[in-house]
């Protein structure tokens, strides 16, 4: 199996956190002159929430924040009185495309060291849900932790774990239970004091009831509690909690819309499949009918599970569109591309060349 990218490498080291409340870590930016490094906690209609050396703040964007992004939990800011004025560079980024236009991908989570897949147990392993989320939390630069909840349901957690952990390549896949509170200690041993958490997965699988179970406080509204018939959705306020170990918890609703960056993380979420392709006889090859395809020969064996082959193409193409999308230059050659191609077409047939 081919390792990580390079650039994905050792995303643990270098943390940097707030080790408690009104307590900038030591390994904290180093801020610019005049001002004070704070963690944003939570962003609401553009006012931010910090924690700071001397303890919880409310500031104002200041207009040099506004550098096309905006500001996310998790980032580290240069505070000055009651104005944030710088956002200092970011270890790791969760991105989302704005909703429905164009190319500005929006920051929703920054400076993640540790990413919890989120998903239950019981019923059929969602594997393809689950690759897709792991090939998200790889691109970001930080490192997956796949997190099955509801373990209290499950008739066999060690073979609905085995499952999922064969599938997800080099990831470490927990079983926890919210209400018996099983496997809540292995988890919180890995937001260890220094590290920043966040999770994604789809809508009731129990985040909202791992995060209470981790913070032990109900500070995330859980679809049990919730009665007001407003829709399925509980989550509302960007979060950033400090666990009691020390660790800080990301919770925020645009994590539910995270768009594949780039083809990196798929990569790293599909190595055994990224190394058959490898040995395909021709580079360019399309695993479909191609000779010397080690990608179909692997399958023929019974070694890949074409399903899983299936989602990896998909999300292919899913990083390949999102690429184009971000990066305006690449959509221009993909249209000199298309157009050479079609000029190409229209001067073959019967088209006598001058
Ligand atoms: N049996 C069992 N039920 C759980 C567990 N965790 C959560 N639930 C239930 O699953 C439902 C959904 O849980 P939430 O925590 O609201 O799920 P969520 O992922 O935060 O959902 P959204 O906020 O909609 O994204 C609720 O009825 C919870 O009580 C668990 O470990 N065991
Ligand atoms: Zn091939």
């Amino acid at each position: 199996m081919r390792g990580r990218p390079p650039h994905l490498r050792s995303t643990i080291s270098g943390v940097m956190h707030l080790a408690a409340p009104g307590c900038v870590g030591d390994d904290a930016p180093e801020p610019p002159d005049g001002t004070q490094v704070a963690r944003v906690l939570r962003v609401d209609r553009g006012l931010l929430t910090v924690l700071a050396a001397a303890g919880e703040q409310r500031v104002h964007p200041g207009g040099g924040l506004h550098d096309g992004s905006g500001v996310a939990v998790g980032d580290w800011v240069a505070v000055r009185g009651e104005l944030a004025v710088r956002v200092l560079p970011r270890r790791t980024a969760f991105v989302r495309t704005a909703a429905g236009r164009g190319s500005a991908p929006q920051v929703v989570a920054a400076n993640v060291d540790v990413v919890l897949v989120v998903d239950a147990l019981g019923g059929a392993a969602r594997l393809r849900r689950i690759e897709r989320y792991l090939a998200v939390a790889w691109a970001s630069g930080a490192t997956p932790v796949v997190v099955l909840t509801k373990a209290d349901l499950c008739p066999d957690v060690p073979a609905a774990l085995a499952l999922v952990a064969e599938d997800a390549v080099g990831v470490d896949v927990l079983a926890v239970s919210a209400v018996s509170g099983a496997g809540l200690a292995e988890l919180r041993a890995r937001v260890h004091p220094g590290c920043t958490a966040a999770m994604v997965g789809p809508s009731g699988v129990g985040k909202s009831s791992l995060v209470n179970a981790l913070t032990g406080r109900p500070v995330a509204a859980t679809a049990g509690i919730r009665e007001d018939g407003r829709g399925r959705h509980t989550t509302t306020a960007r979060e950033l909690h400090q666990l009691p170990g020390g660790g800080l918890l990301i919770d925020t609703p645009g994590m539910r819309e995270l768009a594949l960056p780039g083809a990196d993380g798929l990569d790293t979420t599909y190595a055994d499949v990224a190394d058959w392709a490898q040995d395909c006889r021709f580079r360019d090859c399309a695993h479909r009918t191609e000779p010397g395809c080690a990608v179909s020969a692997a399958i023929d064996r019974g070694e890949l599970d074409p399903s899983r082959f299936t989602a990896w193409r998909k999300l292919q193409a899913e990083a390949h569109r999102q690429e184009l999308r971000a990066d305006a230059r690449a959509r221009a050659e993909e249209h000199a591309r298309v157009r050479a191609f079609s000029r190409e077409l229209r001067a073959r047939p019967g088209r006598p060349r001058r």
